[in-house]
């Protein structure tokens, strides 16, 4: 057995591990292009809504199951092998990278991410823990497997943004409305502006590790930043999130930005620093592209992610079919379309209905 420093390539020599899978149907949208099938796949697409999940994950705890490079390797194929979906996301959690740092989160399932001690004083900032990229390589690992597994099915790695983290951790967990983190974010504006900037890091750290592991795209997930004015993005949030896609620019692989009930926010978000915007199911994807093009008109034409509300997945064939018609129409005024749900999958969703998904787009 090597010893891991000769197993390991240098992050140089790990950078060029990179794939070339340029003609990948989602590389090919992902980069404004149309490929010669639609692709498709879903947030959250590996969890409880597959039966082969649930048999992997029995008595280990979430956590743990994503710093197991063999099982979060199989967990994060399992969807791929099952739908045919056009891309893999790595099994992970947004809270992983401040878990690996040493801070005192855990996963409640069912209820998402609660923290021992909110953070909403100066001392608790400065002593969150900053993230050594050491601390993810079982994570590195298990995408470097995963790099060697997929074949021709790209990986994309993800992070969590700074507010949605933030928000986690001043909140203490799960929050409807945020206050918490909104009151600190008007009344202590250098506090706030503080540990955006620390977790801006650390989404930055993470994503590095994966990408010199070799993942094919990286997705910013600001799952909660519908909850914001466009004012209060613009001021408190957008140039922390930029600070984290201009972290990965150089990468050159593709930056999808997503988050729920972002309407107002879509140029904005783009305007940090994304290829692709991820839309939900509010929108259309048109009025989404009518949207960018009127807020910068000499930008690039605008490449879109989505927008299935994943709540009809639990209801009749004839309306999600009808509904990914719709989608995938009005996805066509987009210079690229992926088609994705506009949040994760559901817990209760059916498999086969997300496989018939996929035959589908394959078909349209
Ligand atoms: C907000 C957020 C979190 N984590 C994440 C986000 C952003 C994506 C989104 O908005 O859905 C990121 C995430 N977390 C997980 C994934 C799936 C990755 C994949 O499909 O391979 C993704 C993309 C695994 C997970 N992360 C979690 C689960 C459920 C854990 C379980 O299996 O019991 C999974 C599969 C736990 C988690 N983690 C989080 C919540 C709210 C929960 C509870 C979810 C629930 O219980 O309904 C925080």
């Amino acid at each position: 057995m090597m010893s891991p420093s000769a197993q390991t390539p240098s992050p140089a020599a790990r950078a060029h591990r990179r794939r070339d899978l340029s003609g990948a149907p989602f590389l090919v949208a992902a980069r404004g292009g149309r490929p010669d099938r639609l692709p498709v796949w879903f947030m959250r697409q590996a969890g409880r809504s597959l039966p082969e999940y649930r048999a992997l994950r029995e008595g280990v705890q979430m956590l743990d199951a994503c710093f197991e490079p063999e099982l979060l390797a199989e967990i994060t194929t399992q969807p791929v092998r099952r739908h045919g979906v056009d891309a893999a996301i790595l099994f992970s959690d947004i809270v992983v990278p401040l878990r690996a740092a040493g801070l005192d989160i855990d996963i409640v399932a069912g209820t998402g991410p609660v923290v021992a001690e909110p953070v909403r004083s100066e001392g608790a900032i400065a002593a969150l823990p900053r993230l050594d990229p050491g601390q993810v390589a079982p994570v590195a690992e298990g995408v470097r497997l995963l790099v060697d597994s997929l074949g021709d099915v790209p990986l994309i790695g993800f992070a969590g943004a700074p507010f949605t983290l933030a928000s986690y951790l001043i909140e203490g967990g799960p929050s409807r409305n945020h206050e918490h983190t909104k009151a600190l974010m008007h009344s202590e504006p250098a506090l706030w502006h503080a540990l955006a900037d620390r977790l801006a890091d650390t989404a930055l750290t993470f994503l590095r590790a994966q990408i010199d592991a070799g993942v094919d795209a990286v997705q910013l997930f600001d799952s909660w930043a519908g909850a914001l004015s466009l004012r209060d993005y613009r001021e408190f949030v957008l140039p922390h999130s930029a600070k984290v896609l201009a972290g990965v620019a150089e990468a050159g692989i593709p930056r999808i930005h997503f988050g729920v009930g972002t309407g107002e926010l879509l140029p904005a978000m783009r305007e940090a620093g994304a290829d692709v915007v991820g839309v939900d199911w509010r929108i259309p994807l048109d009025e989404a592209v009518r949207r960018f093009t009127a807020h910068a008109p000499d930008a690039p034409p605008p490449v879109v992610q989505g927008n299935l509300d994943p709540a009809l997945l639990l209801g009749s064939w004839s309306v999600v079919e009808s509904e990914v018609r719709r989608i995938v129409g009005e996805g066509r005024a987009a210079a690229g379309h992926i088609v994705n749900l506009g949040h994760g999958v559901l817990p209760g969703t059916d498999p086969e209905v997300l496989t018939r998904v996929v035959e589908l787009v394959h078909s349209l």
